[in-house]
């Protein structure tokens, strides 16, 4: 490629500022345009950590980071990779929240992402290879932004949960940030705050759905699976009427993963796995219930009951021990308005002695006295003190995650949980929770967030070179994370601890990447699952720039 040297330092895949070499800046004609002193790579990684710590909360934080993505990807990187559990709740969850309800007042810069209007269809196959621009793109995340975490739609400013979520996959299981392409379809949006704000940056009128949205979504794959044919397709905070059903198109002919649906289903199952391995309990005894039934709710549910039926219960026995509760209450089969994906799990109404009642949590916690409680709802603080305790009066561990999104919607604080139940909810949380101090004994808690598992399984799924992604690497991805964390310790967490998210990627990547060779379902032969897995590992250090040509002047 031919570049002049502004396009070198303008372009953040190529830029060093100021660690290039006295050849380099000779070679490209950077005299002068950078200053004298050449840089190690560590020390600007020291001047830039030194720089974010002076940014007074993490929206400021997050906004500095963003720049050094916007200007060095390298250098980016390797800052991210000294201190990831640090960075994770600022460049991702929960302050990308923050982002992306500001995005348009706060726009600066695209970040590679790529905007597709289901406008202006005529130029999208343009509009995804401008923004390749002849890069080999393995891995992108595309959202529609109608269910950005619990905060509901966000229209065009939702891209910034693409572009969040692949820095993770690189920061954590090291896929190589050239290769992947965050993108936002465009499908209009619900939020009238948006509609009404004059600075918003997407497309002006209400979200289009039915068929025009399905030729809209048919229409970008296509193209992404045409353009790139060893792409992973990786499906982000898509609405409850569409995520699952484009999953389900989708899911047996290309190499493609929901998030939402799968990612959670695999670390909720990781966490429960961990959970029964402190209370030396078994799956197949739990009784679960869902609180919040839409996407993640019943994507968690039907990983859950896969899990029963894999250790050897019939379908029929499984289903007894699944109930699911959303705003109706207790869900029943002789409801009209349940979802595909509710309608395996709602109960018939002739098992209850008082199903009329059965309306909210609580009374249903009271009659079924589940062993497991999972919070999907986006409602916050519906984990009430009563409630746990009720729970807790009839099982000796109760299991509890409240994992809605962003931390202000939690089910409930881990702390509280801790408490409520004199130390013994086995607890786990979307967002990071700090460990918690109670009679003598320091809890630790672990993280149930798709992003502890999504950059593993990605890493597995490329490297085996996959051509689908299939239930038992689901499985596989799920069951790799045990054994890593001591759980006799007092207190220990029921997943590994985000501090580790490099090394156990590799382990879920591994376990992942085994599978699809075992199942047969690699594309190109594979020799050594374990090298192969290597070999895709990108790490932030400074390439010599070769292949590169400069216009220069004089
Ligand atoms: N920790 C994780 O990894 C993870 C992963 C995915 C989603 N989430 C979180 O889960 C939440 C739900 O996400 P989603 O994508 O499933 O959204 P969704 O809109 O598909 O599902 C939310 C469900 O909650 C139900 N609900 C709303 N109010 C309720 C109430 N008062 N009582 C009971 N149910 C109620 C809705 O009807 C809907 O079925 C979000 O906050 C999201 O951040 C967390
Ligand atoms: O983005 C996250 O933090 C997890 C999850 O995908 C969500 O939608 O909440
Ligand atoms: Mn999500």
């Amino acid at each position: 490629m031919n570049y002049t040297p502004e396009q070198i330092l303008a372009n953040p895949f190529l830029n060093k500022g100021a660690a290039f070499t006295k050849e380099e800046r000779n070679e490209l004609g950077l005299n002068g345009l950078v200053p004298p002193a050449v840089l190690t790579l560590d020390q600007q990684v020291k001047r830039t950590y030194a720089q974010y710590q002076t940014k007074v909360n993490d929206l400021e934080k997050r906004l500095y980071l963003m720049d050094i993505f916007n200007t060095n990807t390298v250098l980016f990187y390797k800052l991210f990779s000294e201190h990831v559990a640090e960075f994770m709740p600022v460049v991702y969850d929960p302050t990308i929240a923050d982002t992306i309800e500001n995005y348009s007042a706060l726009y600066l810069q695209p970040q590679n992402a790529t905007y597709l209007s289901i406008d202006d269809q005529d130029n999208m196959e343009a509009a995804i290879m401008n923004s390749a621009n002849g890069r080999d793109i393995r891995l992108i995340v595309v959202t529609d932004a109608e269910g950005i975490l619990g905060i509901g739609d966000w229209g065009t400013q939702g891209v910034d949960i693409a572009v969040g979520k692949l820095m993770v996959y690189t920061a954590a299981a090291g896929i190589d940030p050239s290769q992947v392409l965050p993108v936002v379809l465009d499908a209009g949006t619900n939020n009238k705050a948006l509609l009404d704000d004059d600075l918003y940056l997407g497309n002006r009128h209400e979200r289009v759905y039915g068929d025009k949205y399905h030729a809209f979504v048919d229409k970008f794959v296509e193209i992404v699976e045409r353009r790139f044919p060893n792409l992973y397709l990786h499906f982000e905070d898509f609405g409850r009427s569409n995520a699952a059903e484009i999953l389900n198109r989708y899911k047996d002919k290309i190499t493609t993963f929901n998030d939402d649906i799968q990612g959670t289903g695999i670390i909720v199952l990781a966490g429960l796995l961990g959970a029964l391995n402190i209370s030396k309990q078994k799956m197949t005894d739990q009784v679960y219930l869902s609180f919040g039934a839409g996407t993640a709710g019943a994507g968690i549910t039907s990983r859950i009951y896969e899990e029963f039926i894999q250790e050897g219960m019939s379908p029929e026995e499984a289903k007894k021990h699944f109930y699911m509760v959303d705003k109706q209450g207790l869900l029943f089969d002789d409801m009209t308005d349940l979802t595909p994906e509710q309608k395996p799990f709602a109960r018939s109404r002739s098992e209850f002695s008082n199903p009329d009642s059965l309306t909210n949590l609580e009374a249903v916690v009271k009659e079924i006295h589940p062993t497991i409680l999972v919070g999907t709802s986006t409602v916050p603080g519906t984990f009430t003190e009563s409630i746990v305790k009720e729970m807790a009066a009839h099982t000796e561990r109760p299991i509890i995650f409240p994992l809605s999104n962003p931390t202000k919607l939690a089910e409930a604080k881990a702390e509280d949980l801790i408490k409520w139940t004199d130390g013994k909810a086995l607890v786990a949380t979307g967002i990071p929770a700090a460990d918690v101090d109670y009679n003598g004994v320091t809890y630790q808690i672990g993280q149930a967030n798709n992003a502890l598992v999504y950059p593993g399984l990605g890493l597995g799924t490329i490297a085996s070179t996959a051509k689908l992604l299939s239930d038992s690497m689901i499985s596989a991805a799920a069951h790799s994370l045990g054994g890593i964390v001591n759980t006799d310790a007092p207190g220990a967490a029921v997943l590994p601890p985000v501090t580790k998210l490099d090394a156990f990627s590799q382990t879920v990547a591994l376990a992942v990447a085994k599978q699809a060779v075992a199942d047969g379902l690699n594309k190109e032969e594979i020799k050594d699952v374990e090298k192969a897995v290597a070999d895709m590992k990108w790490v932030p250090e400074y390439q010599p720039l070769n292949n590169i040509t400069v216009n220069k002047e004089g």
